[in-house]
């Protein structure tokens, strides 16, 4: 369902005059960040609330808050109609579970690659391999609108500064994915996100890009931007003190186990940072199976109920429907298109028993 207009906007429909002017019919020229902002613009109350959500996330990792965090939603978004309703069945029991759990919903609409395949909502929403950017990100920040309406703070992956400069006031917590926690350019944006980050280890295990990129991240950077307004920018950036591991294993090793977790934990006090680990149930530490995610979840809530304050959280890849479908012709309701996630009914049953064991 696509709920927002696809009518082209006055400065897309520049195109081929500005195509003229730089002369090459590759460059498609899309609204600026300003533009997109106001045409789908994040009212005073719903600022508010985003604002107050990244405080609560905050206050966990300051340990002023003992909630638990759990990032749950599906991998990411090809079908907004289905993530609605996902959200608003996690709305609904948030409402139950909301004292001892912190629920974040997962709202991804940029896909890192391992080489190559469809990137997400924001880059191919009709997934013909056009590439539609203009109306991907109209979609992305339609959809993340009328997700943050339902009164949850909601998560993404940062791929493209660009594409976050139109996405960044709706987001609560972002992470920084296991292929770019190395790059410089990802912790020099992480220094200029005003939300929490979590950056997880890289695809090989380990920790230290992460570490590294938290160390880079808290400290401000001069760097190459653009402005709202699209304008090539010098960025002074104030840098982040809000960061995080996210442990999701590597090379088919998982590191959710108390060892594991206390080897990070030391390592982040070696660099100075905050001492506290979301562990990523899916990924692999569930070896790709992603009903392993529920056992995962029990284990380190267990940890924690046994006194670990560095267990942070837990991130969860749900949908309603379980597992993961091609997306090679007519698609099941409510099933990811990308990784395996659980279904609803786990989903449900795994933050009520979670709920229970704290
Ligand atoms: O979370 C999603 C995937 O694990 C990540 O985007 C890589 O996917 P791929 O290995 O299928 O390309
Ligand atoms: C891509 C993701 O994770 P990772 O970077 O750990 O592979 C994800 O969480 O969607």
């Amino acid at each position: 369902m696509n709920t927002q207009t696809t009518t082209q906007h006055p400065a897309e429909a520049q195109t081929t005059a500005q195509q003229t002017s730089s002369n090459d019919p590759a460059v498609r020229p899309l609204r600026t960040p300003r533009q997109l902002k106001a045409d789908l613009p994040l009212n005073e109350a719903l600022a508010l609330q985003i604002d107050q959500q990244r405080q609560q996330i905050r206050d966990l990792l300051n340990g002023n808050d003992d909630r638990l965090l759990i990032v749950t939603g599906p991998c990411s978004i090809h079908d907004e109609a289905a993530v609605l309703d996902y959200g608003r069945r996690l709305a609904a029991l948030n409402e139950q579970l909301s004292d001892r759990l912190l629920i974040v919903l997962r709202a991804y609409v940029e896909k890192p690659r391992t080489s190559i395949g469809w990137k997400g909502l924001a880059y191919d929403p009709e997934r013909n391999g056009k590439g539609d950017m203009a109306l991907g990100l109209e979609r992305s920040r339609g959809i993340m609108l009328q997700l943050a309406e339902l009164g949850l703070p909601l998560a993404t992956e940062a791929l493209n500064p660009l594409v976050m400069r139109y996405l960044d006031d709706l987001v609560s917590w972002t992470a920084i994915g296991a292929r770019t926690a190395e790059s410089q350019t990802h912790r020099e944006m992480v220094s200029h996100l005003p939300m929490p980050v979590g950056i997880k280890n890289s695809t090989d295990g380990s920790a230290a890009n992460a570490v590294n990129a938290m160390i880079s991240a808290r400290h401000s950077h001069h760097t190459l931007g653009v402005d709202v307004d699209g304008q090539m920018a010098m960025l002074d950036t104030p840098g982040n003190p809000d960061t995080h591991l996210v442990l999701r294993g590597g090379r088919g090793i998982t590191n959710y186990d108390a060892q594991s977790v206390a080897d990070a934990l030391a390592e982040l006090e070696k660099g100075n940072c905050h001492a506290k680990v979301l562990v990523d149930c899916s990924h692999d530490n569930a070896c790709k199976q992603h009903e392993r995610q529920v056992a995962i979840a029990q284990e380190v809530v267990a940890q924690r109920a046994a006194g670990n304050r560095g267990i942070l959280g837990l991130m969860l890849e749900s949908f309603i429907q379980a597992g993961r479908q091609n997306d090679d012709g007519t698609l099941q309701y409510g099933q990811s298109i990308t990784d395996a996630c659980i279904g609803w009914e786990e989903t449900e049953t795994l933050l009520r028993a979670l709920h229970a064991q704290l």
